[in-house]
């Protein structure tokens, strides 16, 4: 399988504050990939960096490569290029990929303007595309404004729109999360669907694990900025090694029998302070297994399997 995004020793800082710590990370061709974490662990900033595009007066080093392009090392026309052609993606609010007082079927045929096909073409494949993605009507709803549409059908929309420029890499950032859980399962679904016949990379980027254990083939914990375990979403799911991971696990609400807990459990403790990161594991101070070098050196990268590693004092090869 080809390598799609290639991330190396991605940083991102605001001023002091670390937000995102030497993360490296791959998504080939074929694969979802997931990345987790709770809020404020640096999701968002990753997912910024991800598509050159981060918040103004973060400072970013490192290498983010799409097919080989570093797109960190070009200049902004080079970037908003890639962005056009290779990247989409889909934000949590989808009125975001959208101008509210234009018409769905306007936008999602000019989305395709460096299609070769005709007009008619690109509005034929914007409708074959809405209901791919479970539209009613898609003839109506291209007639329709965006304001027009429930969340749902935004959210499909939103979708559809990503997928029309066939992308090498399909970001999706906490796509779910808007929604109710009955629209989330529906979502879910849609993208489980998508990806055996969409042949690029898709990246998931959530706080939910149950999405991740559900959607995805492999997954990146971020905890404080860094990935602090890897694996198959099977072993991240059902053999995690890192203490954070079970933590999360266990406050995945799809690890609780319906109807048993009236408050989701939550991890004790709160993230470090990120604009002076602790000497050792980040982790530590919320660690019930921390023992007293977890606190002062930086915990090793163990390799579990061939595919699974966790950064951690506590951990056996
Ligand atoms: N534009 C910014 N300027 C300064 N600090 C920022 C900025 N954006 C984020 N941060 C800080 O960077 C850290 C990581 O934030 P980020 O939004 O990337 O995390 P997140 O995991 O996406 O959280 P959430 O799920 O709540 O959006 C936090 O401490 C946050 O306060």
């Amino acid at each position: 399988m080809s390598e799609i995004l290639s991330v190396e020793n991605l940083s991102l800082s605001y001023g002091p504050l670390q937000a995102v710590r030497q993360v490296s990370l791959t998504a080939r061709a074929g694969e979802v990939v997931g990345i987790v974490g709770e809020s404020g662990c640096g999701k968002s900033s990753l997912a910024s960096a991800l598509i050159g595009l981060p918040p103004e007066g973060a400072r970013l080093s490192g290498a983010v490569r799409i097919s080989g392009a570093d797109l960190l090392a070009m200049p902004e026309e080079g970037r908003r290029r890639l962005r056009g052609d290779r990247i989409a993606m889909i934000f949590q609010d989808p009125m975001s990929a959208f101008n509210p007082v234009l018409t769905l079927g306007a936008q999602l045929i000019d989305f395709q303007h460096r299609s070769a096909l005709s007009r008619r073409a690109r509005q034929a494949k914007a409708e074959a595309m809405l209901a791919r993605v479970g539209l009613p009507d898609p003839g109506l709803a291209m007639q329709r404004c965006l304001h027009e549409l429930s969340g749902g059908m935004r959210q499909r929309a939103a979708i559809a729109a990503a997928l029309l420029v066939s992308p090498e890499l399909l970001i999706a950032d906490e796509p779910t999360t808007a929604l109710d859980v009955t629209m989330e399962a529906q979502i879910i679904h849609l993208l489980r669907g998508l990806r055996d016949e969409y042949h690029g990379a898709i990246v998931i980027i959530t706080h939910h694990l149950g999405v991740v254990g559900e959607l995805c083939d492999r997954v990146y914990v971020l905890y404080a900025g860094e990935v602090v375990e890897e694996g198959t979403a099977d072993e991240i799911y059902h053999n995690p090694r890192h203490p954070y991971t079970e933590a999360l696990i266990a406050c995945d609400p799809a690890h609780l029998a319906p109807g048993s807990v009236i408050r989701l459990p939550v991890i004790a403790g709160r993230l470090p302070d990120m604009t002076r990161p602790p000497e050792g594991c980040a982790f530590a101070p919320r660690c019930a297994r921390a023992e007293s070098r977890c606190h002062l050196q930086p915990p090793p990268r163990v390799q579990v399997s061939d595919s699974q590693a966790a950064l951690c004092h506590r951990v056996a090869p």
